[in-house]
């Protein structure tokens, strides 16, 4: 495992922008409406660029600190934690902590779609695990989803605002529970609920 704090601070913004990059690059690849030709060429100058990267590749993608978020929970909420810096396959948030709640704002685009124009549920899992997951570990703790359960209550929409919100329902010994979910101009879409199981370091 490489951390983040193990490389230094111009390469962690260099990664950052390019994993920034790729996503872009991503979202271009699958919605272009460009000829063949145009397309093709895209390609081989993609694969030039992944010759060029993966030499000596890391085995695994750089890794934040586990305090990040709560250091960000201890301003207040006013500097977020940038979820998925380095990681161009998780969808970024930024999410701002409360004492025992977060929330966060993300408009989806088509490269998360499940039902037409709509959110794929599996990424709203994600986005959901993300926001409880992330809060349990602002309040320090090392904690695994141990169940995730989730209401699909109507379809979530691509390309407008979406509010990301969790919050801590009850702690008993080594569970949490936690509950989040998805709104969209102000109605819920999808709600979540989670228990969350301490474990050792
Ligand atoms: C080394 C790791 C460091 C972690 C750092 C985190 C960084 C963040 C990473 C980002 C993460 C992002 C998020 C992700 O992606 S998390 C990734 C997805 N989750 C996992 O991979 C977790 C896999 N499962 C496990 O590792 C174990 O099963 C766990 C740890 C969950 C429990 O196994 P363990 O053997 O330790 O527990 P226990 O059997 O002694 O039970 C203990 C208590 O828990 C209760 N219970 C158990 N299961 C369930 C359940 N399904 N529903 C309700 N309750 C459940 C159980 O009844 C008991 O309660 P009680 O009888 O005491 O009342």
């Amino acid at each position: 495992m490489t951390r983040t704090m193990d490389v230094p601070a111009d390469l962690r913004e260099a990664s950052a922008e390019l994993v920034a990059a790729t996503r872009a690059l991503m979202l271009a690849a699958a919605t272009t409406t460009a000829d063949a030709d145009t397309v093709r060429a895209a390609r081989a100058t993609i694969a030039e660029l992944a010759e060029t990267l993966g030499v000596r590749p890391r085995s695994r993608v750089l890794r934040p600190p586990f305090d990040g978020p709560s250091r960000s929970r201890d301003t207040g909420g006013r500097e977020p934690w940038a979820l998925f810096t380095h990681n161009p396959m998780g969808i970024p948030l930024e999410i701002h902590f409360g004492a025992d709640e977060a929330r966060a704002r993300l408009v989806a685009n088509a490269l998360h779609e499940g039902p037409p124009d709509s959110v794929h549920g599996g990424f709203s899992a994600h986005l959901l695990d993300c926001m409880l997951g992330t809060l349990m570990q602002a309040r320090g703790s090392r904690s695994l989803t141990a169940s995730l359960d989730l209401r699909y209550l109507r379809r979530t929409p691509l390309d407008e605002p979406l509010d990301l919100y969790s919050r801590i329902v009850e702690t008993e010994g080594r569970k949490t529970v936690a509950e989040g979910w998805i709104e969209c101009r102000g109605e819920r879409t999808v709600e979540a609920r989670g228990v969350f199981v301490r474990v050792e370091e």
